[in-house]
């Protein structure tokens, strides 16, 4: 479970991205953060992730204050920033390895979870290439990979089906589903908004640093009073801001 309660963030001074937001993503729902460019999705996700302090407010993962108990919050969840970009040098097990060392997978545990992660995004033989040789979405899946073999009970995901082809992107959303079916937590940010009505159980919708909508797509067809796509009641939500 993810809380945010009262957060703030502005930058330069004048610039606020973030207005006093209160949300709280429980375990076992999907939840898609959904705004325009801007909105301050990706600096609401890096200061649940401890990338970035808040102002005010205060947010907790699994009960843990982020800002009090950072290392021991941050083992809650996986996070996969908008970028997959990183550790380029290493080859996707060097990776796959660091990432088992850092957050202490047990060795015997790491083959048979790097096998199946890399059946499942078609990644085996690539594991053994630089990542700097990856296409952005393999970077993707490797970012995704090393996020997973820990087991976190909390997915935070910054536009995880960004350049997936067709096949990954099934089974991350499958992946998804079967995570908050074990009644643990799923966070993450889309422009996609075919893909948070097929798959959220309910949508936070910021603009402007407010959150404008938190519910199910059910409740907010209620709030439209009509049997409107996501996507219309998106617009309409968004432009008469
Ligand atoms: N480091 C920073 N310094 C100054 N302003 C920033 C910084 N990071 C974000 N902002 C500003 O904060 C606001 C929110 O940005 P943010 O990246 O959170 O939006 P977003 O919803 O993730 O957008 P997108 O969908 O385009 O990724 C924007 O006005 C942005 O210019």
């Amino acid at each position: 479970m993810i809380e945010i309660s009262n957060v703030s963030k502005t930058f330069g001074g004048k610039n606020k991205a973030v207005d006093n937001i209160s949300l709280v993503i429980p375990d076992g729902e999907i939840i898609g953060f959904l705004g325009p460019n801007g909105a301050g999705k990706t600096t609401t996700i890096k200061m649940i992730t401890g990338i970035l302090n808040s102002d005010s407010g205060s947010i907790k993962i699994n009960g843990i204050d982020i800002s009090e108990e950072p290392i021991k919050a941050k083992k809650q969840f996986g996070f996969v920033p908008d970028s997959p970009d990183m550790f380029l040098r290493l080859k996707g097990i060097e990776y796959l390895n660091f990432m088992a060392d850092v957050y202490e997978v047990p060795s015997q545990d790491r083959k048979p979870k790097i096998d199946n992660l890399a059946e499942r995004f078609s990644m085996a033989e690539a594991l053994f290439d630089q990542i700097q040789s990856y296409s952005h979405g393999m970077r993707q899946k490797i970012v995704l990979m090393g996020v997973l073999l820990h087991e976190p009970s909390v997915w935070i995901l910054d536009e995880p089906m960004t350049g997936l082809d067709p096949k990954s992107s099934f089974i991350l959303k499958e992946m998804m589903r079967e995570h908050a079916a074990k009644s643990k937590t799923v966070f993450f940010s889309t422009h996609v908004l075919e893909v948070a009505e097929k798959i959220c159980d309910k949508v936070a919708i910021i603009n402007k640093g407010k959150i404008l909508f938190y519910g199910s797509i059910e409740e907010m067809r209620q709030h439209f009073k009509g049997d409107e796509s996501l996507e219309n009641m998106f617009l309409e939500l968004v432009e008469n801001e």
